[in-house]
């Protein structure tokens, strides 16, 4: 494989990848990607590591959570049960968990066998490198069988092209013909991949273009950045303490490295550490609908995305395979960029995380490069001097942003980041939910309020930003309403301690959670409410996390008696605009396509509730 076939693998798939000065290479769209559609999937390079405490809730192989095994399910039906059956353990290690003897035999043949006894494997650097050395050598031997991978990909995933149509991939295919036939056996060297250095057929066959060949994870992985030179060096040192110990694990097992390139021999500690600095660098934390993380992995064509605090896609997982979405209409020639750091956090936070963890300064659209990002870098007030001024003066659009959301002062005991529950009960209570019917027309003649509290604050942004998503406008009028929305908070006075900042956020969101343990409907809306006002105003409008908000608070509107039929109807109203944010961020796939499809049943109870 070579630069060339992944410039025509990525070209299949409507992007570019061209050369960046300061980011090495940068994922550009070929043609008009809108949004929802699925940008490229990309496969894990061996399989994803999953964390020690949820490893009972997923199959090592095919990846699937205990209930949403379709096999899982059958065989519980078949047993007259409703849907519990408990994964089965390894009886050796006794610590990783399969569906059944299928999964268990790919998994045992593929790699576990190589781990299932070796007490190292709690590290997770140490079992991330292993598998990698494992699986691209297996790569390289020719005992790998894309085959194999039928089964883990086995969701008959469909892609869809940039133009709309759904194309099944052939992955798919050959998981389909794949359920009623044995597992090939690991010895075979009559492979359709041959090894790194092998060429990929000379055209891409149009069912081809979507299937990422393993040879083609492999290669990507091989041109990722590491840092090495940069990198700390007391990381450095602890990579080459944990490369030796591979290195001789890998020596002493009776895993054989027998290909060409390998020469008998694991890689060298100077290439494992190289693995391990890519990793750092480039892995990902797994996570499922809910966006709660269960595993890292190795996604090389998705590592290929860069950073920015304003995405415009986003990374979502069916089973193993990760999926890159669009979260807005992508332009041709625009480069697509997905998030490496919360974008809810502090712009110091985040430029420390991607400077220390990824090496470079943030020049977004949010963070962009001029003074004002300094003086969030340390630089004091009197450092900065007038020019602070004229440079506020200079942001517009997204650059406002964190300057709005700056401050940790929340509540009476200022600096101590401590509020009662009291006095937050107190701030949240005069928030006057907004009725249903105006959160669908957008209301152009807007007034401000003459001062930002809590409640004037989230009354504002709801009605300013929710009819324009749930009347689905474009991007660029969204983005003009939003800047506009900007432009007020920062120049109309607000209460103390400032409503919308991200210390307020967090603090909100732990009072939301306790609010609804407690049942506490009509608090726990307001407060919802409150705290999607602020989502909107930091993060994508189709992001994750605000449709997963919505879902929630319409849960807690639903529940909220004290409102009646109003509530009822607000509900109804979020739970459209949740389905509508869901749909672009989640797709219908999957264990995420699941989650979409309750929105809609819930939504189905909710029209019932209210007769329509
Ligand atoms: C996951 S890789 C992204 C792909 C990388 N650009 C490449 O061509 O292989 C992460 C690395 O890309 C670079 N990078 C990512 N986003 C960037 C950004 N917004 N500005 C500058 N460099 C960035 C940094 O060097 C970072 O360590």
């Amino acid at each position: 494989m070579s630069a060339t076939d992944l410039a025509r693998y990525l070209e299949c798939h409507g992007l570019g990848l061209v050369s960046d000065k300061q980011k090495y290479r940068k994922v550009v769209a070929l043609q008009r990607l809108t949004k929802g559609s699925v940008v490229i999937t990309s496969r894990p390079l061996c399989n994803p590591i999953i964390f020690p405490t949820h490893r009972p809730q997923h199959c090592e192989t095919c990846f699937q959570t205990r209930n949403s095994q379709r096999k899982v399910l059958k065989k519980a039906s078949e047993l007259g049960q409703q849907q519990t059956v408990e994964l089965e353990r390894c009886s050796v290690c006794k610590k990783r968990y399969y569906c059944d003897r299928d999964c268990f035999t790919i998994a045992w043949k593929g790699w576990h066998r190589w781990i299932c006894t070796d007490k190292d494997m709690e590290d997770l650097d140490y079992e991330m490198l292993k598998m990698i050395a494992i699986s691209i050598e297996r790569l390289r031997n020719g005992a790998y069988k894309e085959s194999e991978d039928a089964h883990i990909f086995s969701a008959a995933y469909e892609a869809t092209a940039p133009d709309g149509i759904k194309t099944k991939t052939t992955t798919a295919i050959k998981a389909e013909t794949r359920l009623d036939s044995d597992s090939g056996s690991e010895t075979g060297t009559e492979t359709e991949i041959r090894g790194l250095g092998s060429s990929p057929p000379s055209t891409w066959e149009a069912a081809d273009k979507k299937e990422e060949p393993l040879g083609l994870t492999a290669y990507v992985f091989s041109t990722l950045l590491g840092h090495e030179s940069i990198s700390d060096p007391s990381l450095i040192s602890k990579y080459r303490q944990i490369a030796t110990r591979v290195r001789q694990q890998l020596l002493g097992s009776k895993f054989v490295f027998k290909s060409e390139i390998s020469g008998g021999e694991p890689p060298s500690v100077t290439e494992l550490m190289q693995y391990l600095c890519r990793f750092h660098c480039n892995n990902f934390s797994v996570h499922d609908a809910q966006l709660f993380t269960m595993a890292e992995g190795t996604f090389p064509v998705g590592a290929l995305f860069n950073h920015s605090c304003r995405p415009n896609a986003t990374v979502m997982y069916e089973g193993k395979l990760q999926v890159v979405r669009a979260l807005e209409d992508i332009e041709t020639g625009q480069e697509i960029c997905t998030s490496y750091v919360d974008n809810g956090v502090q712009r110091l936070e985040r430029r420390q995380l991607l400077r220390e963890k990824y090496f470079f300064e943030c020049r977004c659209p949010r963070c962009g490069n001029d003074q004002s990002c300094e003086k969030s870098d340390g630089l004091s007030d009197q450092d900065q001097g007038d020019s602070d001024d004229v440079s506020k003066v200079k942001q517009s659009g997204f650059r406002i942003l964190d300057d709005l959301i700056e401050g940790n002062d929340d509540g009476p005991e200022r600096g101590k980041n401590k509020v009662s529950g009291e006095w937050l009960t107190e701030q949240f209570k005069p928030i006057v939910l907004p009725g249903a019917r105006f959160l669908q027309v957008p209301a152009p003649t807007l007034q401000p309020p003459s001062i930002f509290t809590r409640a004037t604050f989230t009354s504002y942004v709801l009605h300013s930003l929710v009819p324009l998503i749930q009347t689905g406008v474009s991007e660029r009028e969204y983005t003009s309403k939003l800047f506009e929305v900007y432009q007020t908070l920062q120049t109309t006075q607000h209460s103390h301690p400032k409503p919308f900042t991200t210390t307020v956020m967090t603090n909100a969101t732990s009072f939301f959670n306790t609010c609804l343990e407690h049942q506490s409907w009509t608090l726990a809306s307001k407060i919802g409410a409150f705290i999607l006002a602020l989502y909107l105003m930091i993060y994508p409008r189709h992001h994750p996390l605000v449709g997963l908000h919505c879902f929630t608070l319409a849960k807690s509107l639903w529940n909220d008696i004290e409102g009646g039929l109003t509530s009822v109807r607000l509900s109804h109203e979020i739970l459209r605009l949740s389905l509508n944010i869901l749909k672009v961020s989640h797709g219908n796939k999957g264990d995420n396509g699941s989650l979409v499809q309750e929105v809609i049943d819930f939504m189905k109870t909710v029209d019932l509730e209210l007769g329509s």
